[in-house]
């Protein structure tokens, strides 16, 4: 291993995330601009995935800043990776740590802290990803006159006071919204404590401002805080971002290679769907520069490249690929089949959060990282998982999915992140009823399959209302017997619960020949009057002079008689059973008191339930 130095340092990784249209693009495209005017002098360079910022042109396009700049740039570059946006973010990882070295946040001025913003900050906060803000548009400050690409700090100070007012508030309602988030967060240039308040950079992704202060306090944080991090190591690093087919080159991969080397010819491991995927590199590419246009290949082939950088690899056997997956090599001295294994562990790991009693719901995204942020949550909104899949939802996954209509309705779900889903899926989910939910940001998911779920809950207690039977105990008003049968029509007093229309009501007797204990059930409740007005329930207490209830028995049943089968001194209990009972665990928990489980546990003795 190579001695590992603070003077030999490696470009630090950083991603962008934030909510839609807050400029994440226009932000990369700003900061790229330079490579495009100046004929990529600078050295900036467009790499697969990422573009390559060296030190010099870094120097150059912060020199705006004067004194303020960093003194000195000892990493030799920035890699940022130019797909914003949780796919990146989420697929630079390993073992569940991210490999993102620094992150921009980028939050529109105008609009504060979005759905998206809040999901992009848990994203970061879960991997542990130190970040920044960027506060873009401020060129839509009202009135604000536009210097080009002019440091932040200046460009205010030459603001009307209306607009340096409104700056101020703006800055001030983040502030709150990032406190809200449990964040601290200061203005970059005031900020003492890195390690405790978040920066917020000002720009402009239009005009360019701000864009200089971002990119030194970039480089200032990475080489003063997290050094240790970037010391350039020879042990490899290295991970898939995405899986393409292209023209020419089949199936190839693009990855970062976050640390170490790739060379021609290399045998590499990743972790493929159907099991670990081993093959040999054909070809280590990155796209040709600008100047270089005439040249007709798309792609400068490289014998062997060093991190950090993003490269595609093409190779055979590459069709089932996953993005997020790790990139090992295979060695002379490796053993093949630990690195198999190693590769393959993320995604068996993640099969590990799959609920044993096999009831969850299914879940599917769009690549390794994805699946992990997704199952990270479900596990802490404790939503069981009964079966995961990264890709495309196709006809297969509806039916894997589609076994848990039968066993438990509320899971036969479907949470999608960032997969399109087949026509025919769709079809078949919608014949088969199961629901399927789409969405780019976790939570809203969430949201939708909580709403979903509570649906579900009304539902079945509507379903399963005439089954529910509560806990009572009724006494006779003593003399209060209004019919004796059919129906029978008493005055009772409710003891004990509550007392609703639907209850079925019985008595028990001890057989006067066998002395064996009998249950008569007397009927249901079919109305209840107190006061002469007729009401749905009535609780203990509530009755005072008491409640006259009809009671009516079904028509396939013998009807019972008062002096026979029950008399004024009895006892009446509402006739739970074990089934009774299991509905109101299902789907009553919420009406159900203490005293009322208490009760149960007594009838269920008094009835011989088991
Ligand atoms: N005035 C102003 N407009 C901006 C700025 N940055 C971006 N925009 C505009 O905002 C819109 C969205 O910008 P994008 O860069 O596409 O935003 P994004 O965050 O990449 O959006 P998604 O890719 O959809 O997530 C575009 O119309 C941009 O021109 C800025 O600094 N000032």
């Amino acid at each position: 291993m190579a001695a590992r130095s603070k003077d030999d340092l490696r470009s630090p990784i950083c991603c962008i995330l934030g909510h839609v249209d807050t400029g994440k693009t226009k932000l990369l495209d700003k900061i790229r601009q330079t490579n495009v005017q100046e004929g990529e002098a600078g050295g900036i360079t467009q790499q697969i995935g990422a573009t390559y910022f060296p030190a010099d042109a870094i120097v150059k396009k912060t020199a705006v800043l004067g004194p303020d700049r960093a003194e000195e740039v000892k990493v030799p570059g920035l890699l940022v990776i130019d797909t914003p946006g949780h796919e990146s973010f989420t697929n630079l990882r390993t073992r569940g740590s991210s490999l993102c070295n620094i992150a921009i946040l980028v939050v529109d001025i105008m609009h504060g802290l979005e759905p998206q913003t809040l999901e992009s900050i848990r994203l970061l906060r879960d991997r542990k990803t130190p970040f920044i803000v960027a506060l873009n548009k401020i060129d839509r400050l009202f009135d604000w006159k536009a210097i080009p690409d002019n440091s932040f700090q200046d460009s205010l100070a030459k603001q009307k006071p209306s607009v340096q007012d409104e700056f101020q508030r703006r800055v001030e309602q983040t502030q709150v919204a990032f406190a809200e988030q449990g964040l601290n967060s200061t203005l970059y240039y005031k900020n003492k404590n890195f390690a405790k308040y978040v920066s917020l950079v000002p720009t402009s992704a239009h005009t360019g401002e701000g864009i200089p202060d971002m990119l030194n306090l970039l480089v200032n944080l990475t080489q003063s805080r997290m050094s240790d991090k970037l010391m350039y190591i020879t042990e490899l690093e290295c991970t898939v971002l995405e899986v393409k087919v292209i023209e020419g080159l089949g199936t190839t991969i693009d990855v970062v290679l976050v640390n170490g080397w790739l060379h021609e010819g290399d045998k590499i491991v990743v972790c493929g769907l159907n099991g670990p995927i081993v093959t040999q590199v054909r070809a280590l590419l990155t796209p040709q520069p600008m100047r270089e246009l005439r040249i007709k290949s798309q792609y400068v082939h490289h014998k062997s490249v060093k991190a950090a950088l993003g490269v595609k690899i093409s190779a055979p056997d590459l069709e089932k690929a996953i993005a997020g997956s790790r990139l090992l090599v295979c060695g002379p001295d490796d053993d093949e089949e630990d690195l198999k294994e190693e590769v393959m562990s993320d995604l068996t790991n993640l099969m590990s959060s799959i609920d044993r009693s096999g009831h969850g719901v299914w879940v599917q995204a769009s690549t390794l990282g994805a699946l992990e942020a997704l199952l990270e949550f479900l596990k802490t909104s404790k939503i069981p998982v009964s079966g995961i899949n990264i890709g495309p939802v196709h006809r297969k996954d509806v039916v894997k999915a589609s076994v848990m209509l039968e066993k438990a309705r509320e899971y036969a779900v479907m949470l999608c992140f960032d997969v399109k889903v087949d026509k025919e899926a769709e079809e078949m989910a919608e014949e088969l009823g199961i629901r399927v939910f789409t969405a780019d940001i976790i939570y809203h998911l969430f949201d939708r399959y909580v709403e979903y779920n509570a649906a579900i809950t009304e539902q079945k207690r509507k379903d399963q209302a005439p089954s529910a039977v509560f806990p009572c105990v009724l006494k006779m008003v003593p003399g209060a017997i209004f019919n004796k049968k059919d129906p029978i029509i008493i005055g009772v007093d409710v003891v004990e619960g509550a007392l609703r229309v639907g209850t079925p009501i019985c008595v028990v007797k001890t057989n006067s020949e066998t002395g064996a204990r009998e249950i008569n059930t007397l009927g249901k409740v079919t109305s209840i009057e107190m006061n002469h007005k007729s009401i749905d329930i009535v609780k203990k207490g509530q009755a005072g002079g008491g409640v006259a209830i009809k009671i009516e028995c079904a028509v396939y049943e013998t009807p019972k008689t008062y002096g026979r089968h029950f008399e004024e001194t009895d006892e009446f209990y509402s006739k739970i059973t074990r089934q009774s009972i299991d509905v109101l665990k299902q789907s009553f928990r919420n009406d159900m008191s203490k005293e009322d489980w208490a009760l149960i546990v007594k009838l269920k003795k008094t009835l011989g339930v088991d």
